[in-house]
């Protein structure tokens, strides 16, 4: 075929804007990664239990980023112009606020694992009808949604409440910073959100896809003094607006979703009944469980999986873990223990088992299922015996124990098994994690070759609105070669008798932070 008549070859651009790390990677029309550019950014914990982001230094780690893949995408001979879209995905219920006049923050980001509202959402919790919240938002009253952290800069931060007054506050979650100032900030006024973000903040309706001004009220905000972001589909050609800045100034944003939602669409969670469990800074298995949400009984949230129109808007049910690869980060950042996260599995293969050893990673609490506040991190079983290696591999079997109990939920509130357990996220690059999992739940654990699905998901949401892709079954083939099957190497007995251990403990790390 002659260059004039060969078809063009088109790629899409997705920004994955994570707790830790931001990334900008460029995939083909058969989602394999081109080029990718990827950076940490500042963790900021000003006092026990907080932690902060620079709401600007997210903006510019992912224009960073963006320039990083491209010069590399260019280098290999491809020109720009055929990145068609780009799609954004983000850390979720982490609140940005900022003056819409001037368009600049306010405040550093809260980081969704911040417990610095645990007060206030004990007092919210004695109002009437706290408890019904959940039926309409599918989220439990905790520090987790993004509702806490705006009522606590409301009452602590002067420039946050001066603004709501003066009718000039803005509110987003962190999709919406981005795109308001990847779109130039107030040149453009863009304020969007998408119902997989917008169901992290306790104001939307869960089955209308719309805030609900019942929820707003009961929170006791006046929705006229706040700017809320305009909620969208996960893939909109036009909604999303294009980027202002950077080598792909003018290149149109057409996809957005949560990290998690961008996992399971990733992983190609389109139907019900597919589940995917992501281990990145915390750990989020979501469930596909069709178009009508379903809500959890035993300790799991309901939420938007993705909007992508009629007929393709799907729910799931979501365990979330507040601590995944953030305990093996903490072993390397606070302690030493190692050089980095990668080196962990070694040294918790120094030892054959946990020696005794149970490390509840409860830094934030103790989210699904058990949602107990005032947990702390406690490590229990300590011995003259312990070695370092101990304490790696009780680390790292924390986040499999939790895993496992929301599984449990999981099979009670939907009545099913799950077969199979696709991963993804950095933790999953432990084959020692991955084993251990798989021996705890009992069934087989199944890990791609090409591990960036959330940045994939984000790329379909924005590829499906810009006609790269136009069906869910011409991604079928998409990311199959070349997984890993983790089968379970241990009895039902053995596995249960290790787990009965980790609730023990569980129930022993309450009450600490009262
Ligand atoms: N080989 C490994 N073993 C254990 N943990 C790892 C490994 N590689 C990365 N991690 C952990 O994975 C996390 C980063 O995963 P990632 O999916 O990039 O997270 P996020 O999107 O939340 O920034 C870090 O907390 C890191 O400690
Ligand atoms: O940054 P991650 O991958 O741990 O994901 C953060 C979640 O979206 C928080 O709900």
């Amino acid at each position: 075929m002659s260059p004039a008549t060969a078809p063009t070859i088109h790629f899409i651009g997705a920004i994955d804007q994570g707790t830790t790390s931001t990334r900008f990677i460029i995939f083909n029309q058969k989602g394999e990664i081109v080029a990718q550019h990827q950076i940490e950014f500042e963790q900021i914990y000003p006092q026990p239990g907080w932690h902060e982001h620079n709401p600007d230094e997210l903006v510019s780690s992912v224009e960073e980023c963006i320039d990083g893949a491209v010069a590399q995408f260019e280098k290999q001979g491809h020109s720009k112009a055929q990145i068609k879209a780009v799609g954004i995905t983000n850390q979720r219920e982490t609140t940005v606020v900022w003056d819409k006049n001037t368009g600049n923050a306010l405040y550093n980001a809260i980081v969704w694992t911040d417990t610095r509202t645990q007060d206030l959402v004990r007092r919210l919790k004695q109002r009437l009808g706290a408890s019904e919240l959940t039926s309409r938002c599918g989220l439990p009253l905790s520090t987790y949604p993004s509702v806490s952290k705006l009522l606590w800069m409301l009452e602590n931060v002067k420039a946050v409440k001066e603004a709501y007054d003066n009718g000039t506050l803005a509110f987003g979650t962190v999709d919406t910073w981005l795109t308001f100032k990847l779109n130039g900030g107030t040149t453009k006024n863009v304020y969007v959100s998408d119902p997989s973000n917008a169901s992290r903040t306790m104001f939307m309706n869960l089955e209308k896809l719309e805030y609900d001004n019942e929820l707003i009220d009961w929170f006791r905000l006046d929705r006229n003094k706040i700017k809320l972001a305009k909620i969208v589909r996960s893939s909109d050609k036009t909604a999303y607006g294009s980027l202002a800045n950077t080598c792909l100034q003018g290149t149109k944003i057409m996809g957005c979703l949560g990290d998690q939602s961008a996992a399971l669409v990733g992983q190609k969670g389109f139907t019900p009944g597919r589940a995917k469990n992501t281990y990145g800074t915390g750990c989020f298995l979501l469930y596909n469980v069709g178009d009508k949400p379903v809500y959890s009984t035993h300790g799991l949230m309901s939420t938007v999986a993705f909007d992508f129109g009629p007929g393709k808007c799907m729910y799931a049910l979501e365990g979330s873990i507040a601590v995944g690869g953030s305990s093996v980060k903490f072993l390397v950042n606070n302690f030493g223990f190692i050089e980095n996260s990668t080196k962990l599995s070694a040294l918790a293969e120094t030892v054959e088992d946990n020696g005794g050893v149970t490390f509840v990673t409860a830094f934030s609490g103790l989210f699904a299922p058990y949602w107990i506040d005032d947990a702390r991190g406690t490590i229990f079983g300590i011995t003259a015996y312990t070695q370092r290696g101990h304490i790696a591999r009780a680390t790292l079997e924390a986040t499999c124990f939790q895993t496992k109990a929301i599984l449990d939920s999981m099979g009670k509130d939907s009545g099913k098994d799950l077969e199979e357990l696709a991963v993804d996220g950095g933790m999953c690059n432990s084959d020692l994690v991955m084993q251990t999992q798989s021996d705890l739940i009992g069934i087989p654990v199944n890990r791609p070759a090409m591990r960036e699905t959330t940045a994939l998901g984000a790329a379909i949401a924005a590829g499906f609105a810009a006609g790269v892709w136009s069906s869910f079954e011409e991604l079928q083939e998409v990311n199959l070669e070349g997984s890993t099957f983790f089968k379970p190497q241990i009895t039902v007995e053995a596995a249960s008798k290790r787990f009965e251990r980790w609730e023990k403990a569980v129930q022993m790390s309450k009450g600490w932070a009262n």
